[in-house]
């Protein structure tokens, strides 16, 4: 089950000719490809594109009904050869992954695909990843069109301007027999937005037709001497056709309506951004409407010399936006103005941040050093984010003190199973006395690399976790390398990349494969050993029987990670067993984000009909807890806190549990095999109770009220202090 459904919203995806249709940029996107009579799609989920394959899911009636063919691949590179439908026949195919980790996971397919050309228009829609509030390594999708020589399209984050760019994508993938990749920036995919919409198209050949009548060109197979042959064919038809094709429909646009010989150009995505920029200065307004020429790039790969010669013709300098690193549009806009002898001044990384997202900040700043310059007259108004930061003025002065403010760092959700095998591997080393490497891996489990746990040295990409133990495999060590894995990465690759190769180089590593149910951080899509049934897809392949079956003999199952004495004994006989070859510990319980959604809603009726539901709870006994804080240490619980200490002669604030808490009792099994306190405690709180309930409770209370008589007496023995 993902984390959201689109249940309700995939009813708009047949809205038919001349309607509008409002949505979120994901929504249109699939709607623009049903209208373009796309014949099959698939791809891997991955922020910020996970919810497109949610919603191709979702869409999966409305797809069969139309002929289109639907994967959930098993990775990028899966999706990315998905493509080759599209190399021998007319079909049109879109794929869609998160960019630039499943592009470099899909390179080896692309290539390939790219060598040998299309018939039928073939999209890759990649979910662009860069800059603030991005989970990967920092780089750019574009040297990947480039060196594959794929178009790149950046559409302006305007829900028509993607509609429009899935339209063309797949006629200009047609027109140059070449794949095209669609850049949707994180801004672009969670947009809303309208547009009119046109009927869905059943695809005029579908894949039924395709399998019934197979065919193939020799020609297009990437074999010497074909292979020769695509280079030159790249070169010399498909780079001067798409350059026609983009020329003649102007997918790229000017906007601005001055004749100002000051110009800008900029990537489509950033166009919003400009803008905001622009119209903090007082150069534009909210719609856009500015008198400096802008030369928007919805395609930005290839570079249209003609195009940029054009907009130059007339002016004295422009101001390159290009978000990232390395510059790759600036310079080749540099050789394109050095072989036409421009002397137009070219602005861009001069003024801008060589690297990082351009926020409306750099860009404000940068825009202002150019404009003043250039066209100083323009310039009305002065934002306070160009002061500086020490001005009391900036947004960005400081207002509390550095040292107060803590970081915080992402980490494992209140109740999440993780937490528990985490403590339970930290009480495994403290009791064999030895700390072991650990390679981490791709997903939730990768919050264990920060406090409390600082478990993990490297995490190498997605199911990577065990091969990025390989090499610290020593026979004359006396201890093991641990290595993590998550149920996603495992499937995504890390079976035959991480288990076989140990297997294979009879490795002696213990691999900790976390099992969840789901791929948990790209949202919760099932996997092959999530344990719900699905209607679309065979589920319940248990990870153990993979592992066995490539050859692993010391293989063992938990199916309640929340046991954490069980589990941290696991893990010391798997650290110290002699079994040779690799040792695999699958820990399983599900994820509690993915639980909580299920069962959040089904409680909540419950208690509105009146039923009777019992909610657990964990507390800390404030009279017991000796403020020592270990339980907080071990676990790292969101909602494990502390309060001030009731007790007035203590000052050490006490342990507390917050009313996020889920009841999962991690915190209590934690402080139990640590043998810390024994000041936890479970409360199941009843709703609806029943008269049963009821009389338990008064009889409980009467026989606490009892044995706490003597303590009262006691007490009243003592005058009462003064207090103040
Ligand atoms: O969804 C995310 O943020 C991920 O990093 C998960 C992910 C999906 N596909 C991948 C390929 C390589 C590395 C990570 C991922």
């Amino acid at each position: 089950m993902a984390e959201r459904s689109f249940a309700h919203e995939v009813r708009k995806l047949r809205t038919g000719a001349g309607d509008t249709l409002s949505g979120e940029g994901i929504l249109a996107v699939t709607k623009a490809l049903l209208q373009s009579g796309v014949a099959y799609v698939g791809g891997y989920q991955g922020a910020p594109i996970s919810h497109l394959m949610d919603v191709l899911g979702d869409a999966h009636e409305i797809l069969e009904e139309l002929g289109v063919y639907f994967e959930n691949s098993a990775s990028e590179a899966t999706a990315a050869a998905m493509l080759a439908a599209s190399v021998n026949y007319p079909l049109r195919g879109a794929v869609t992954f998160k960019s630039t980790v499943g592009t470099n996971v899909a390179s080896d397919a692309l290539a390939n695909l790219s060598s040998g050309g299309v018939r039928g228009g073939a999209l890759v829609i990649v979910g662009e990843d860069y800059g603030e509030g991005s989970s990967i390594m920092q780089e750019r999708s574009h040297a990947f069109a480039m060196k594959s020589q794929m178009w790149l399209l950046d559409p302006r984050p305007n829900i028509e301007a993607i509609v429009n760019a899935v339209e063309a994508g797949f006629e200009l993938s047609e027109a140059s027999s070449t794949p095209v990749m669609l850049q949707l920036r994180l801004r672009s995919c969670h947009l809303y937005g309208s547009f009119t919409a046109k009927d869905n198209v059943r695809p005029p050949m579908t894949v039924k037709d395709a399998v019934e009548n197979p065919s193939r060109q020799l020609d297009r197979i990437v074999l010497p001497p074909a292979s020769f042959l695509h280079e030159k064919e790249k070169i010399e038809d498909r780079w001067p056709a798409a350059v026609e094709y983009i020329t003649s429909h102007g997918l790229n646009e000017v906007l601005g309506a001055g004749t100002s010989d000051v110009g800008i150009i900029v990537q489509g995505g950033v166009y919003n951004t400009l803008n905001r920029a622009m119209e903090l200065l007082g150069v534009s307004d909210a719609y856009g409407n500015t008198q400096v020429p802008t030369y928007v790039m919805n395609v930005t790969y290839p570079v249209v010399d003609a195009e940029i010669l054009d907009f130059v013709a007339d002016k004295r300098a422009v101001l390159l936006l290009e978000e990232g690193q390395p510059d790759y549009i600036e310079q080749n806009l540099n050789a394109i103005l050095r072989r036409a002898g421009s002397d137009v001044a070219l602005h861009g990384k001069d003024l801008l941040p060589v690297a990082g997202e351009y926020t409306a900040t750099v860009v404000t700043q940068a825009l202002h050093a150019f404009l003043s310059k250039y066209l100083p007259g323009t310039v009305a108004e002065r934002p306070a984010l160009l002061l500086p930061h020490s001005d009391p003025g900036s947004p960005f002065a400081p207002r509390v003190e550095a040292s107060v403010v803590r970081t915080r760092p992402p980490g494992l959700c209140t109740g999440c199973p993780e937490r528990p095998i985490f403590s339970a591997l930290k009480l495994a080393e403290k009791e064999t006395g030895k700390k072991h490497h650990v390679s981490a891996d791709i997903g939730c489990h990768l919050f264990a690399i920060n406090e409390p746990f600082n478990l993990g040295a490297t995490t190498m990409g997605y199911g990577l976790g065990s091969a990025g133990a390989a090499a610290l495999n020593s026979k004359d060590a006396d201890r093991r390398t641990v290595a993590v894995m998550g149920d996603g990465g495992f499937w995504h690759n890390g079976l035959t990349s991480g288990v076989g190769n140990a297997v294979f180089n009879q490795s002696d590593q213990l691999l900790l494969v976390v099992d969840n149910a789901y791929s948990a951080a790209t949202g919760g899509q099932d996997v092959l050993s999530s344990r719900a049934d699905s209607a679309l897809r065979s589920t319940k392949h248990p990870i153990e029987k993979a592992v066995r079956g490539i050859g692993v003999t010391w293989a063992r199952t938990v199916t309640n990670t929340y046991k954490i004495g069980e589990l941290k004994d696991l893990f010391v006989k798997a650290l110290t067993t002699k079994e040779p070859g690799p040792k695999v510990i699958v820990a399983q319980s599900e994820c509690q984000l993915n639980k909580q959604r299920r069962e959040k809603p089904q409680r909540a009726k419950a208690i509105k009909e009146g039923k009777r539901v019992v909610k657990e709870r964990f507390g800390v006994d404030a009279d017991t807890c000796t403020g020592d804080h270990a339980c907080i240490r071990v676990s790292g619980c969101p909602s494990l806190s502390i309060k001030a200490n009731p007790d007035p002669m203590r000052t050490d604030p006490v342990a507390t549990v917050l009313d996020s808490c889920v009841g999962c009792g991690v915190c209590g099994a934690n402080a139990h095999a640590a043998s810390l306190c024994p000041s936890f405690y479970r409360s199941d709180l009843v709703f609806n109770p029943t008269w049963r309930d009821r009389t338990l409770a008064w009889l409980r209370a009467r026989w606490i009220g009892a044995l706490s008589l003597g303590v009262e007496r006691r007490a009243d023995r003592f005058e009462p202090a003064e207090v103040n």
